[in-house]
């Protein structure tokens, strides 16, 4: 087995069945924080797409260093990148329930993921906030990120007001989104969506990694290097 195997435990029985919740919502919403009261609620695993990719900016490679540059820059990393890494955090949990933040950011985003995972979300939560809201929370946040910086705000919120509108409204034509007023304080915001989390369908569409087709299952090896998705074991 390669090192590349590493990440993946084994703890995933063969067929079992993952369900996963897309957050959503502009810079400074309180995505984050309204995941971090789901996972203590609902056992989920909580995937940030932005920490994901801070993470693999730290590396000291030359993908790390454009991706570091991207999001100083407030842009988008490649759907690849992101999908591979949420795949590789996905297939490592354990988990078979994950709340995916901040992603997908843009139509291709959407695309790439329908392509190569093909796990339909059982529904997109949107937490809807005023960008005067977002812009005082993210100016006050204080965790030493590097995009959060006037400049790199403005640029975030375009892409947010320019990309990710036409997802949102993808789904909300499938009939998957489910909004929130992220205006009010994390609690109150948190009862809402205890009430969404509480009462999604348990026999909801799922599927198992080894029902993806061989072409994902290739790809899967391929990008990710540590699984063999025939029947969900290393
Ligand atoms: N409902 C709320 N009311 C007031 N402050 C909040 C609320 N939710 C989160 N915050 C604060 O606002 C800041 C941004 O919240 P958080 O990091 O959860 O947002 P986010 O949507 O994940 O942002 P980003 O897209 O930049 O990652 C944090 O400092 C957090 O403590
Ligand atoms: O799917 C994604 C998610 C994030 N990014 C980049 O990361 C930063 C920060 O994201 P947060 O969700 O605010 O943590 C974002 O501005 C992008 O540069 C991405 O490219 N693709
Ligand atoms: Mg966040």
């Amino acid at each position: 087995m390669a090192d590349a195997n590493k990440g993946y435990d084994g703890s995933m029985p063969p067929g079992k069945k993952l369900k996963i919740v897309f957050v959503i919502g502009g810079p400074g919403s309180g995505k984050g924080t309204q995941c971090s009261k789901i996972v203590n609620q609902f056992g989920f695993t909580h995937l940030s797409a932005g920490d994901l990719l801070r993470q693999e900016a730290k590396s000291n490679t030359e993908q790390g260093t454009m991706i570091k540059n991207l999001m100083h820059e407030g842009k988008l990393v490649s759907s690849e990148i992101i999908v591979r890494l949420l795949l590789k955090a996905i297939l490592a949990s354990g988990n078979d329930k994950f709340l995916i933040d901040g992603f997908p950011r843009h139509e291709e985003n959407r695309r790439a993921y329908e392509k190569i995972v093909n796990i339909d979300p059982e529904f997109v939560l949107l937490i809807d906030c005023s960008r005067e809201e977002m812009e005082r929370r993210i100016l006050h946040r204080n965790q030493g990120r590097d995009d959060d910086n006037v400049d790199t705000i403005r640029r975030r919120f375009e892409v947010f007001q320019e990309s990710t509108l036409p997802v949102i409204q993808h789904y909300e034509k499938m009939g998957k989104l489910r909004r929130v007023d992220g205006n009010r304080q994390p609690d109150m915001v948190f009862e809402d969506v205890k009430a969404i989390f509480a009462q999604m369908n348990t026999q909801g569409r799922n599927v198992t990694i080894a029902q993806t087709n061989p072409f994902k299952r290739w790809f899967l090896h391929l990008c990710c290097g540590c699984f063999d998705v025939q029947d969900g074991r290393n």
